[in-house]
């Protein structure tokens, strides 16, 4: 462990952006300005007025969340050498990878994932890594065996030559890293020798040419048999580092945890819980980093970056986990579905390291296992402090399991010499069953915490309840990179699913107002919480509005200020505008990336979000359960992205997602039909007006907002709208018409 008279292993800066706080200031002002205009103006009183106060106020609320969120960012820089200069022995980490869906998740993304990290600079005796295979499928399994082989030419390959990135697919295909080492006829003649075998290995583990060589023999003998949500646990170690070389390979163990059909599984979370068991045996490193199965490492020496601060003297009392940013790779142009979401990282990440520290994003993140099981920072110090059987109560009944979290809570490394892998994986096999958490603080206290689809975020909250801090880790190179989901369906499931799981942890006991209030969750870190949780409350009250709009437009009345006071909303309007776009010219995007952002903003929020909020009300009304439903990950085009022009364009299907959006989108346009059939009623009070301007520029913004949906309507195959959307938003828009109409003559 690090020497307490050390210089500090990484340092935090605050920085101060004097611009973003000046025009947000403003911007608040505003925004109270425009609330108190509506409260004084008693004469405009009227259902509309009284309806748009309350969006208005929810506005108000959701724009200050951000605002503490983003208003003292912070950085940290990290000193590996020093690191390396401090400790005499380097700690074990363990990796995790889950996959979950053959066909969702194509074996070869995780297999690249993998060899990314089995190529990690750090002593390969101190790694050992796992993969959560919640398809159980043979070919995952094949696929993780065939890269095994690979990966011992891949691995010293890649550090001979000082490859950054060490995903085959990726450094294969991009343009090629220069340096002075790789210039030479040998390299380039090894360099043909590897694509060549990879190629192989990609040919392979293709699978439509598995699925035809009958897996089912041979090795693969304990895949037959086998379902995907009905099978006992298989653990099959597929390397092992005997002789615990250095410079050799990591240890690679695939798991699949046991699923039977009547028993919940908790998705991630409980993938997560058997991964953290599982490794608990065989190598219980103190230190876990948990990727997702497509997000490859991209800088090699990530692992001390994040350790330079879990062992400095103060980060080891304070930080729980080290995150690193999601940043995606080989996106498309412009950013056209607005999933990349690189304005939000660069305000959001930095905003949080400045207060308690980040949410934990469920990948690209480094835990220490005492914190995962259970932990607080203030009784570090102090034994376990609870008997035998409160311990066998929460952790479980394996003997060799509660040695090794002993070993663990006492922040010792299970010295694993006596250890033959081989022999440890019957016991594994038990702690891997879907039995073994039963009755015990699995899920509740111990691990990743069950109860919401995000698990990552709840996990986090937990964590930082107990008063833990966590860091974010920026080196340079960027330290992972993912695969941004398509437009369309994919991004607006996973849109929705995040609401979703945001929503259910504001029900739940660890929402975070009560975490704040009884538990050691800082305020602002609270409202930090309060914030993303906002992703999925925030939707109804923009479904209000933008039902308002079409209101007051079908019935002739109004809700914007007819007077002077409509400057109030225009300055609001133009301001908010101008500075998000100067945003994103700084960070050096483009203005359509802006606009694309802007759009799909109020798209996913009104679709995805709202949805989530029905879903969690079905919940809670006990009708329906929420389910992880993953992410589909396509490989990235081999050709030019930029060339294929349908590659931005957006894409519906069946799902209910998109009906919210459909409908709004045909209310604007029937309100707009009848005002330019002049059909709107007189106005109802002479002493009034009616709908004005205002009303028709923010419907006529909303279906600009809305282009993609108005093209949806008249495109043809996966670009349109499906019928039956069309219909049922049809239905829903002449109710809304015909009820519009009734209040008026009522
Ligand atoms: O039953 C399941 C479902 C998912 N996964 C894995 O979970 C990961 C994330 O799933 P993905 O479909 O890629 O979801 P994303 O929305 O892209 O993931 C983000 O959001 C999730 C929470 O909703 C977090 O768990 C992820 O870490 C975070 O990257 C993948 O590796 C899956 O294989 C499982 O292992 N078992
Ligand atoms: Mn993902």
């Amino acid at each position: 462990m690090a020497n307490q008279n050390s210089l500090p292993l990484y340092e935090k800066f605050w920085y101060k952006h004097n611009y973003k706080r000046v025009t947000e200031s403003l911007l608040s002002v505003l925004l109270l300005w425009l609330l108190g205009y509506r409260v004084i103006s008693i004469n405009n009183y009227s259902f509309p007025w009284f309806v748009a106060f309350l969006c208005e106020s929810w506005f108000t609320i959701s724009w200050f969340l951000a605002l503490t969120t983003q208003w003292s960012p912070a950085v940290t820089k990290t000193y590996p050498d020093r690191l390396l200069q401090s400790v005499q022995e380097l700690p074990p980490v363990d990796l995790f990878v889950t996959t979950a869906d053959p066909e969702l998740e194509p074996p070869i993304i995780t297999v690249n994932t993998v060899l990314s990290l089995l190529a990690l600079d750090y002593p390969a005796h101190k790694l050992a890594c796992y993969v959560s295979d919640d398809g159980c499928s043979p070919l995952t399994f094949y696929a993780l065996q065939e890269a095994s082989k690979f990966a011992k030419f891949w691995v010293p390959f890649c550090k001979k030559y000082e490859v950054q990135v060490r995903a085959p697919l990726r450094y294969f295909f991009d343009k090629p890293e220069v340096s002075t080492a790789n210039n030479t006829p040998k390299f380039k003649q090894e360099w043909l020798k590897m694509k060549d075998m990879y190629d192989q290995l990609s040919r392979k583990i293709d699978l439509d040419s598995f699925t035809k060589s009958n897996p089912c023999l041979g090795e693969f003998a304990t895949f037959s048999n086998t379902e995907r949500t009905n099978h006992p646990s298989i653990i099959q170690v597929i390397w092992e580092n005997n002789e615990s070389l250095a410079d050799g390979l990591p240890h690679l163990i695939y798991i699949s945890r046991e699923k039977r059909p009547k028993q919940p599984h908790h998705f991630k979370a409980g993938a997560m819980n058997v991964l953290t068991r599982v490794s608990g045996l065989i190598t219980n490193a103190p230190f876990m980093l948990n990727v997702d199965c497509d997000m490859i490492v991209s800088n090699p020496k990530i692992v001390l970056h994040a350790l330079s601060i879990l062992l400095d003297p103060k980060g080891e009392k304070e930080v729980a986990f080290v995150q690193c940013p999601q940043q995606f790779y080989a996106t498309l142009k412009d950013d056209p579905f607005g999933n990349q979401m690189t304005i939000l990282f660069k305000n959001l990440a930095p905003g949080l390291a400045g207060l308690q520290g980040p949410f934990y994003g469920g990948t690209n993140c480094f835990h220490r296992r005492k914190v995962i099981y259970g932990r607080s920072p203030d009784n570090i110090e102090k034994g376990s402090g609870i008997s035998d059987e409160e311990f066998k109560e929460k952790f479980g009944a394996s003997k060799d399991f509660l040695k090794s979290a002993a070993f663990a809570l006492k922040g010792r490394i299970y010295s694993p010499n006596d250890i033959n892998i081989s022999n440890v994986v019957d016991v594994a096999s038990q702690v891997a069953g879907c039995g073994y958490e039963y009755g015990t603080g699995w899920g509740k206290q111990v691990g990743w915490i069950y109860g919401s689809i995000t698990e990552d975020v709840l996990t986090g909250l937990t964590i930082h309840e107990k008063g833990w801090r966590s860091e974010l880790c920026t080196p340079s190179p960027i330290p992972f990179t993912g695969f941004a989901p398509g437009g369309g369906p994919t991004s607006m499931a996973q849109q929705k699913r995040w609401a979703t799981g945001m929503l259910e942890i504001f029900i739940c006991k660890h929402c975070p107002i009560i975490s704040s209030l009884f538990r050691k969750l800082t305020l602002r870190q609270c409202l930090a919480y309060m914030w993303i949780i906002n992703w999925g409350l925030q939707p109804v009250f923009e479904v209000c509005y933008a039902c308002l709009l079409a209101y007051c437009i079908i019935t002739n009345s109004n809700f914007l200020p007819q007077d002077l006071g409509i400057r109030i909303p225009i300055a609001f309007f133009a301001i908010y505008k101008v500075y998000t776009v100067c945003e994103y010219l700084a960070a050096g995007l483009s203005v359509r990336e802006w606009w694309n952002n802007q759009r799909m903003s109020r798209i996913t929020s009104m679709n995805a979000g709202f949805c989530a909020f029905l879903s969690v009300l079905l919940k809670l009304l006990r009708i329906s359960e929420t389910v992880f439903d993953v992410t589909k990950k396509d490989l990235p085009p081999t050709g030019n992205v930029l060339d294929d022009k349908d590659a931005g364009r957006y894409t519906f299907d069946e799902s209910v997602v998109f009906l919210p959006g459909t409908t709004i989108l045909l209310l604007q346009l029937t309100a707009m039909v009848i005002k330019l059939l002049g059909l709107q009623p007189p106005v109802p009070t002479p002493s009034r007006n009616g709908s004005g301007l205002g009303e028709i520029f923010c419907s006529v913004y909303l279906m600009i907002c809305y282009w993609p949906f108005l093209r949806g309507l008249f495109e043809t195959g996966k670009y349109r709208i499906p019928m039956s959307t069309i219909c049922k938003a049809a239905i829903l828009t002449c109710l809304f018409v015909h009820l519009c109409r009734r209040i008026i003559t009522s």
